[in-house]
């Protein structure tokens, strides 16, 4: 057990799906996964382990934002020794060949946060996908008939952001698109040396405000989901 997690030793696999949203990790368990247990329910923060083809995985919400997906990233390593850790978020397409269900991997990650900046003071960390994974999550999606994009994002502290200046200028140098998390979870897992993927279906489209309804949201990103878990169990 953990601050934020009441799972017991060994009720966590070594190899873990992220949603930020909660119930997405129990659609998760109840659409793709077999032999399920709910291991965590602190905070409504629901975490689940089960079975994937055969291989054991688990999937674990993250809240929003780097501060939340912090908590959750430190602890799984930390306390439950994860070591496979593949975020499946929705992200705002920030390009116009970028569109509304499109799938993206990231690569890398910018940011506007001070995290890093405390960490390394003068200096720019870039974190940085696993390439291991990367492969295994473009490699999946391939043979699935998917297309997906892989590059740049930005990790934003500010959903409602006044000022759209900044994110013009990072489009303008090949950004593809804005979440919350990615950031975090790269720069945990390198400190830790432990693998880790962003992947990331696009919501909606930032400047053309064209978009998903929370329904579809929550539910009907299942070619994200099935090329996060084919490219954990090819671990
Ligand atoms: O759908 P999730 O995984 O939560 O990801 C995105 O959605 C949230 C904002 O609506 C942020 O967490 C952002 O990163
Ligand atoms: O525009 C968006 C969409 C999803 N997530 C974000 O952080 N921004």
């Amino acid at each position: 057990m953990s601050i934020h997690i009441a799972a017991k030793e060994n009720e966590i696999a070594d190899k873990i799906l992220l949603p930020g949203d909660p119930l997405r990790a129990k659609y998760i368990a109840e659409t793709f996964l077999e032999d399920v247990i709910c291991y965590n329910e602190v905070r409504g923060m629901l975490g689940f382990t089960g079975t994937y083809k055969g291989k054991r995985i688990s999937v674990q919400g993250t809240g929003m934002g780097i501060p939340s997906i912090g908590i959750y990233v430190n602890e799984l390593i930390n306390s439950y020794g994860v070591k496979t850790l593949i975020r499946i978020g929705t992200c705002g397409a920030i390009q116009e060949d970028v569109k509304v269900r499109d799938v993206i991997i990231a690569m890398t990650t910018c940011t506007d946060s001070n995290m890093n900046r405390l960490t390394f003071p003068g200096f720019d960390f870039s974190p940085c996908a696993n390439f291991d994974l990367l492969k295994k999550a473009y490699d999946a999606a391939v043979n699935a008939g998917l297309s997906v994009k892989v590059g740049n994002i930005l990790t934003a502290d500010i959903f409602y952001r006044e000022n759209m200046d900044m994110v013009k200028k990072l489009a303008g140098h090949g950004v593809l698109a804005i979440e919350m998390e990615t950031t975090a979870l790269y720069t945990i897992a390198s400190k830790h040396n432990v693998k880790a993927l962003s992947v990331l279906t696009v919501s909606d489209h930032v400047f053309t405000g064209e978009e998903t309804s929370a329904e579809e949201r929550q539910t009907t990103f299942n070619d994200m989901i099935r090329i996060a878990l084919d490219a954990a169990i090819a671990e």
